[in-house]
């Protein structure tokens, strides 16, 4: 039999992770998926992918295991008040992608004896490519099912709860932070003679090269920078000038900025 997942909140990350359980035959068979918001007409495209798409969360969490909250910040306590009375604890386990919310903050809404696993997953869930970070907990069986879950839509990592704001930052902002260098290198590639979409191709699968050979190997970045940096060549020449005006340091900033913003989310 499926397992039954909630999506409240079809957003841009419930989307995401809407279409990654859908696109993956293994999830499609695993899992049977309904997603909620309040303005419906936005996601109904996502029926034609096997998805339940209402507006009507009551009836979502009444028939589910997995509930996944996936609102903003800002509007969890509403949406927990609207379906509070649904909610059993012996029957689901409650699964937060909310930046910034604790566990206790849901638990407080929701009263106690609920399994509640935060998650911290990002948009590449839609093509089962996600970093998905998971708050270690004392619900052992309820996590192991998250993990399952979460496999299905890439990689994971169980981590303790104290280090879910920085792999909010590094994992689930790391897409736009790197997807703003591919930009940046597209446009850079404009200006030395490719037409726009070539320049984009090639960065963004240079993008993808770079990160598998990390991937694919322990090896350290600089070292494989080291393999591209040819003596008096024109990779150290253009590296240097990148760090000269801060590439490294801008980005070290930029993380460090972003971490302190999610304290002052809500
Ligand atoms: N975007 C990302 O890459 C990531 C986001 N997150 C977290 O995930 C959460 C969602 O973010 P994101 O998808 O960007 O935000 P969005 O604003 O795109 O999505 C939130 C959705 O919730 C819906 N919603 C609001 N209130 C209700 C309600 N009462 N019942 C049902 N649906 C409701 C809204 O639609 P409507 O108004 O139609 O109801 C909206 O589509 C945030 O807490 C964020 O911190 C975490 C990791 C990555
Ligand atoms: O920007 C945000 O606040 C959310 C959390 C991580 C990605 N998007």
């Amino acid at each position: 039999m499926k397992t039954k997942v909630a999506i409240l909140g079809g957003g841009n990350l419930g989307t995401a992770l809407a279409e990654g359980l859908a696109r993956t035959d293994d999830a499609s068979s695993k899992y049977d998926v309904t997603i909620t918001r309040r303005n419906t007409k936005h996601i109904s495209y996502l029926e034609d992918s096997g998805i339940t798409v209402t507006s009507d969360n009551a009836a979502a969490v009444d028939a589910a295991h997995l509930v996944i909250f996936s609102v903003q910040p800002t509007q969890i306590e509403a949406l927990i008040n609207e379906v509070k009375s649904d909610l059993d604890p012996q029957k689901h386990i409650l699964i937060s992608t909310m930046a910034g919310v604790t566990g206790e903050e849901i638990t407080e809404l929701t009263g106690s004896g609920f399994p509640v696993i935060r998650v911290m997953p990002n948009t590449a869930a839609a093509i089962n490519q996600a970093m998905t970070c998971i708050e270690q907990t004392p619900h052992k069986e309820a996590e192991q099912e998250v993990v399952e879950l979460f496999e299905t839509l890439g990689k994971t990592l169980v981590i303790n709860s104290e280090l879910m704001e920085a792999s909010t930052v590094l994992g689930a902002c790391g897409i736009a932070f790197f997807l703003r260098y591919i930009r940046a290198a597209s446009q850079g590639g404009i200006e030395v003679g490719f037409h726009a979409e070539e320049a984009q191709l090639i960065a963004a699968q240079t993008a993808l090269g770079a990160s598998a050979l990390l991937l694919n190997s322990d090896s350290h970045p600089e070292h494989e920078i080291d393999k591209v940096t040819t003596p008096k060549g024109c990779t150290i020449a253009g590296l240097n000038e990148m760090e000269h005006n801060g590439l490294s340091s801008a980005l070290i900033k930029g993380i460090k900025i972003s971490y302190e913003k999610i304290e002052k989310i809500r």
